[in-house]
């Protein structure tokens, strides 16, 4: 996959204390055993020269990367700097990792890159610079004039995918949250994404239960009767074929996972914990619903290991493959 027929991808470096700057220079290493196609990356070389000695070379424009892949990493430099030592994130970092963000968001919004790969960034971080978004997800959908209930954050494994309803919220205020409307639209987008974007022409999806027992009907909770079903027979009644609700514990054990193409669950760690219990090397995170492919590795910036040459690059890797993999089922499917 080297030379991809629709252009390199723009792969953000995310928060340059964190581990997004060695497993990019890790992927661009192994890009022939990874079998990735051309990629440029978007953020302060020097959060790359910090942990790889290898060589960078600076582009100015994502179509430069092809002639430049084969014996350098290309970068497009930023305006935002960051001195910032591996593992010590800081304000400054916070706005590398927003500029970086912006910047391949919109060479991808404007063609010049085939699609966004984003390295992981700090929220707490981000949170304390005033970004007012829940995460990159909701950020990329505004910046792509999508509303935050018309995408879905779908994770993505070899054998399991998972959507949550609900993301980046107070467990305290999940409840609250639910409703037929929004379990409705996050499940059209993720049926739609499932066509789209990984060629499904029919998809199944399982929606979980948010109580214990999916609510033992009603006895353990009203949610699931006056909430998930009503969502569940609305998205029958428009033809697609959705079951549930599932008890959320019951439905991911291998046979059960046999069943369906994507889980949609009605918070983050009911979605998350499965995928990253079986994929957290290859899980990815896949925004659906936009007109533009985005994906992420499906961890973080495990400010812990940072600088010292421990990061797995095989999360990014995936993340790469799949943004290739849905930009060209895309072009078919357009
Ligand atoms: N897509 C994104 O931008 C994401 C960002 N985050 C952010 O990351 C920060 C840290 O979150 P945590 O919950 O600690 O999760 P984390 O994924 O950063 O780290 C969890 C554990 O996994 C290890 N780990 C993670 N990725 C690894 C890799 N590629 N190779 C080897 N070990 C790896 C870490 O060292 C740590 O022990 C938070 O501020 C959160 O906002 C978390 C998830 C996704
Ligand atoms: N836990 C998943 C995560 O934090 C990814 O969120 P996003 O930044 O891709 O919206």
């Amino acid at each position: 996959m080297a030379h991809a027929p629709f252009g390199p991808l723009a792969v953000s470096l995310g928060d340059p204390a964190g581990i997004g700057p060695e497993v990019v220079a890790k992927c661009w290493d192994g890009r022939d055993g990874f079998n990735l196609p051309a990629f440029v990356a978007i953020g302060d070389p020097r959060s790359i020269t910090n942990v790889w000695d290898g060589p960078i070379e600076i582009v100015e424009d994502p179509r430069q990367a092809d002639a430049v892949f084969d014996h350098a990493l290309p970068v497009i430099q930023i305006a935002a700097a960051s001195a910032d030592a591996p593992g010590q994130p800081s304000v400054h970092g916070a706005h590398c990792s927003l500029d970086s963000l912006e910047i391949a968001v919109g060479l991808t919004r404007s063609g010049s890159a085939a699609a966004v790969v984003t390295g992981p960034v700090s929220k707490e971080q981000l949170y304390s610079i005033g970004f007012s978004h829940p995460g990159q997800t909701e950020f990329v959908a505004e910046r792509c004039g999508v509303g935050s209930g018309n995408v879905a954050m779908m994770l993505a494994g070899p054998t399991l995918r998972t959507v949550p309803v609900t993301t980046h919220l107070p467990l305290a205020d999940v409840a609250q949250r639910l409703s037929p409307g929004l379990i409705e639209a996050r499940g059209r987008t993720t049926l739609r994404g499932l066509q789209r974007n990984f060629g499904i022409a029919n998809p199944v999806l399982a929606i979980s239960g948010l109580n214990p027992h999916a609510g033992e009907g009603g006895m353990l909770g009203r949610e699931e009767v006056e909430i998930i079903e009503p969502a569940i027979a609305a998205l029958r009644a428009e033809g697609w074929r959705v079951t549930g609700p599932h008890p959320a514990d019951t439905m991911f054990h291998a046979a059960a996972r046999a069943r369906y193409d994507a889980a949609l669950c009605m918070y983050h760690d009911q979605a998350l914990i499965p995928v990253k219990a079986l994929h957290f090397e290859d899980g990815v995170n896949v925004t659906l619903g936009l007109p533009i492919i985005r994906t992420a590795p499906d961890h973080g910036t495990a400010f812990d290991i940072a600088g010292q040459d421990r990061a797995d690059p095989r999360p990014l890797a995936a993340a790469i493959r799949m943004a290739a993999i849905c930009a060209a089922n895309r072009e078919v499917a357009e």
